[in-house]
């Protein structure tokens, strides 16, 4: 990240409204921050600081939303210039809301971080894995051969599958994810919607035959979309696709 330019003067920190950002911070634990108040690497923590706030999901600490869209976007620039593989798996917690009733929001929150944790366990540090949703999570993998994603999606299932959630003084729990991926078409300029309705069709797929499973699309190529073939000949604009 580029830093603030050297000629920018000290901002006096009393005249900047920083209270709410340096209370989000302080909470976060992000509160130790470098230089004096007010000068250009202290500011600069403080927007680092907001930045990876605004970047991540606060139960889990895994990346939020905002950020999978972000790295789907250039995940999808990538595959499109370089034509390296790149999988999207789509998970889902198998009946959920069991949990919830049964156990109350606080396990099901448990079980939530305890999902995260396999996943943040299974993938490499290149890959991101993200909670999207309630009990929906997403990992982008960059550079995965097409052999490879079979045995990486089942490795997440299995790692969940194993794991044992205990609460309170007795409470352990086992779960079981659904799991469905797809390859972004190489060579192509798709784009995050497509790539994820592909993902999400695989996920349903394993929903419906019976849960606890991962269903991959067959791998790339054929399975360009008209709508893709449309954009690698310029005939639809991306934003037609939103
Ligand atoms: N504890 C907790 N529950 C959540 C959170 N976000 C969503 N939920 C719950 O997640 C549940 C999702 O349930 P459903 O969408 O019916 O799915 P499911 O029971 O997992 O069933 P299948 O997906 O079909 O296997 C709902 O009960 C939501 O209230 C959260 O942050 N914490």
């Amino acid at each position: 990240m580029s830093a603030l330019p050297e000629s920018l003067p000290p901002a006096d920190p009393a005249a900047l409204q920083l209270d709410r950002a340096l209370q989000l911070l302080q909470q976060s634990g992000r509160d130790a921050l470098p230089g004096a108040p007010g000068s250009a690497a202290w500011l600069q923590a403080v927007i680092d600081g907001l930045c990876e706030i605004s970047s991540r999901d606060a139960l889990t600490g895994l990346s939020n939303r905002r950020a999978f869209e972000a790295a789907l976007n250039r995940e999808i620039d990538r595959v499109a210039r370089s034509g390296e593989p790149a999988l999207l798996l789509m998970l889902d917690i198998d009946h959920f809301k069991r949990v919830n009733d049964h156990h109350g929001h606080i396990v099901g929150d448990q079980v939530i971080r305890a999902v995260a944790e396999c996943l943040a366990e299974c993938v490499r540090p290149m890959d991101l894995p993200a909670r999207i949703g309630g009990e929906e999570f997403a990992v982008i993998l960059p550079n995965c051969p097409p052999a490879f994603g079979q045995t990486v999606a089942e490795r997440i299932r299995q790692r969940i599958e194993q794991k044992v959630i205990t609460a309170g003084l007795s409470l352990r729990l086992g779960i079981t994810v659904s799991v469905g991926g797809a390859y972004a078409p190489q060579w192509v300029r798709s784009t995050p919607a497509l790539w994820t309705e592909r993902a999400d069709l695989q996920l349903y797929r394993a929903k419906s035959e019976g849960r606890n499973r991962t269903c991959l699309e067959p791998t790339p190529v054929s399975n360009v979309s008209a709508e893709e073939k449309g954009l690698l000949f310029g005939t639809t604009m991306p934003g037609d696709l939103e």
